[in-house]
Parts: C-alpha cells; structure tokens; sequence
C-alpha cells in the first residue's frame, strides 16, 4: 500500500501533468506530439488520451523507448517511431519528466534509461514540455535532491573503464555502473544496447556556460553517446525545456519559464 507521502507525490504529478497538458497540447490536431519516458509520463498520456479524440486521432505520437510505446499502444495512440519522422518535419509539442531541473530549466535527465531518445526527440520539438513533482526543483544542478546518483552518461559497453577514468579525471567523485533490474545479472542495458555511468559531479556553480562546459567535456569522451544533461549555453540549444510544470506539496502548479517562476 502507498504511503501518504508517495500518495502525495503521485497527486502532484497527476495534477502538473493535466495542467501541461491543458496548457500546451495544441487546440488544433497536430502532426507530431514527443512523448518522454517514467512515471509522470504515464498521467501526461492518460491527460492526452482524455482529449477529444478531434485533436488526437490523425496525430502520431512519437516514443522516447520501450515504456512509453507501450504507453502509447494501451491508449490506442498511433506511434511513429523518431527515425521515422520526416527530415524537415519537427514535433509540435514533446511533453517529458526529469530528474532534476534548476532555476534556468536546465535539467538532468536518463534517471529511466532512456536519455539518447529523449534528447533526440527534444531537439527536434518546437516547445519541449518538462512535467515534475515539487522533489526535482534545484537551485543549481547537480545539488543533493532526490537525485544524488548525479548525471546518467550512456556509453558504448566495450569503453565504459576508459570513460569511467576518463570522468574521474573530469572531477566525478564517484562513478557507478548501472546495474540491471532484481532479475538481470550485469549491468543495466539501455534501448540502444548500451551502458550507464551514472556520475556525481560537485555541484555546478551559478554562471554563464558552467553546465555547457561540463557537458561539453563529457560529450568529448571517446565512448559517449550522450549524457543527461538537458540545457542551453552560448554555443546553442542543447534540449533545455521550454517551460516545466511542477506539482507541489500543497497541491498548486508551478510554472518555470526561463526568464523565472510565472506567479500563480
Ligand atoms: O530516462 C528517463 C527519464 O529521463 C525520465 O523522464 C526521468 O527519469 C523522470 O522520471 P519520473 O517521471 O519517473 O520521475
């Protein structure tokens, strides 16, 4: 049976997730709509699913990973998988949770395996829609909150000790690789058929092109296929969310934009 605090936890993520989804699904049907992976996708869908099927039956949702095309397929939702999206076409809206999100929208992300989808689907949204409850709110990325294995780096399986060292020098204080579920033995395997580093970092200070520079020097590790760092700096757009939607503890909605919070 939940506890009152995960009842808690599920209500905020219900309530955010309608109210993105009230906010941001377009009032005419569009061609492409992203859908992200975890748990607060599931009331994201659930919210779409209740629409009037007008907005929704000649629209392709595209998945981020196995979980969400099974999302998808139990509300009679048609998929289109994201390599099949044509060139030059983008996603309307791509609608995602995090794991952690600071004050400029940058986010962590990959908490479920399933960043390299996600972020490919970003990139190519006109608006990306982040969905959380009140616990993945930072200041700062990379502050102990409810996420402190720290950044989910997916690598190619054959150069994980290279990349681990590789981090370690970086500056991560620790470095672990994914184990799989109760009834894997080994390591976590992602969609793609790849590993997870997941790796603390020292807090990111406040500043100008500080989550660009650290993610940069991953991104440059030989064996990176791409890492959970979600964010904007000055060499461009890296798949920092348009606006996120936040359930809180005393069942309000927050707002984040990136010029601050909206007031309520
Ligand atoms: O790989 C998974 C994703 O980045 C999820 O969107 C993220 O972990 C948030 O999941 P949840 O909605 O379960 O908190």
């Amino acid at each position: 049976m939940a506890t009152a605090a995960e009842d808690l936890v599920a209500s905020a993520k219900k309530l955010a997730a309608a109210t993105a989804v009230t906010t941001h699904y377009p009032k005419s049907p569009p061609k492409y709509i992203g859908i992200g992976s975890g748990s607060t996708i599931v009331h994201v869908v659930a919210s779409i699913a209740a629409l009037d099927p007008s907005l929704t039956s000649s629209t392709k949702f595209i998945p981020t990973g196995f979980q969400s095309k099974q999302l998808l397929l139990q509300h009679n939702l048609e998929i289109l998988d994201i390599d099949l999206l044509p060139p030059g076409e983008n996603i309307s809206v791509a609608f995602d949770g995090a794991d952690e999100v600071d004050s400029q929208l940058n986010c962590i992300k990959g908490g479920g395996a399933c960043l390299f989808q996600e972020k490919i689907v970003a990139v190519q949204a006109e608006k990306f829609v982040v969905v959380a409850d009140f616990r993945k709110i930072s200041k700062t990325l990379l502050t102990p909150t409810t996420w402190p294995s720290g950044i989910p780096i997916e690598v190619v399986p054959s150069s994980y000790p290279y990349v681990t060292a590789k981090l370690q020098a970086l500056g991560a204080t620790q470095v672990v690789l994914r184990p799989g579920g109760k009834a894997k033995a080994g390591p976590c395997v992602t969609d793609n058929g790849n590993f997870l580093l997941d790796s603390v970092f020292p807090t990111l200070k406040e500043g100008e092109d500080v989550v660009q520079d650290l993610a940069e020097a991953i991104k440059g590790i030989v064996g990176v296929v791409e890492h959970g760092l979600f964010y904007e700096g000055s060499s461009g757009w890296k798949g920092r969310p348009t606006v996120g939607y936040f359930g809180m503890e005393d069942g309000a909605v927050k707002v984040l934009e990136k010029g601050g919070w909206l007031a309520a």
